[in-house]
């Protein structure tokens, strides 16, 4: 696994470091309040685990599964709901908690959704933005790191499902990508 990958971007310890700031500041910025903290599977599941732990808050989670890349680098560019919130978000402070924003095809559907629900107020926590893929106009309210124009994988980040268990986040070798 780690043999494939070509670079590291962010070392464990960096990435532990960020979460527990972008918690900090969550924690500040929500008091009083009892955020519906919700994780966008399968992506942020690690970034989620870690960044709750943080926030000292009387919060409570959900999850909901989208999918738009599949086994590709680049997104389909519909995306999916493959599993659905169990909670109500109306009437809800919502934070949601992402890996990555790309296109950010996948966040504007999801902030859609949401405030069809009638949620109170969306706010986006975001480990990785990548500014260059984007196609429509969105921004992170907490982000971690802007990273560069490339296809990262780790922290719960894929390719082709795989390679979400490393504990830092890279490049790969390009012929990983090119098979
Ligand atoms: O801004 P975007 O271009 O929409 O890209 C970001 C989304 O794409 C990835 O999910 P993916 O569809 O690969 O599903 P996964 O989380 O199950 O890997 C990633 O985890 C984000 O959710
Ligand atoms: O760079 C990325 N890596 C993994 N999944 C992704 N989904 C959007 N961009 C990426
Ligand atoms: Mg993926």
């Amino acid at each position: 696994m780690q043999n494939d990958v070509l670079e590291v971007l962010y070392s464990e310890q960096q990435i532990q470091d960020k979460v527990k700031e972008m918690g900090e500041l969550i924690t500040r910025d929500f008091e009083g309040k009892n955020p519906l903290v919700i994780c966008v599977l399968k992506g942020a599941f690690i970034f989620m685990a870690d960044l709750v732990k943080r926030i000292d808050l009387p919060l409570e989670t959900d999850f909901m599964a989208v999918s738009s890349y599949g086994a590709s680098t680049k997104s389909s560019g519909v995306v999916k709901i493959i599993k659905d919130l169990d909670i109500s978000v109306e009437g809800r402070h919502v934070l949601i908690v992402e890996d990555i924003i790309d296109s950010g095809l996948t966040l504007s559907y999801l902030i859609d959704v949401l405030e069809r629900r009638n949620a109170l107020s969306t706010t986006i926590a975001a480990l990785f933005d990548k500014p260059t893929g984007r196609k429509v106009d969105l921004d992170a309210d907490y982000k971690g790191f802007v990273i560069p124009d490339a296809f990262v994988v780790g922290y719960g980040l894929d390719y082709g499902e795989k390679y979400r268990n490393l504990p830092f986040v890279g490049i790969l070798k390009p012929e990983v990508y090119s098979h």
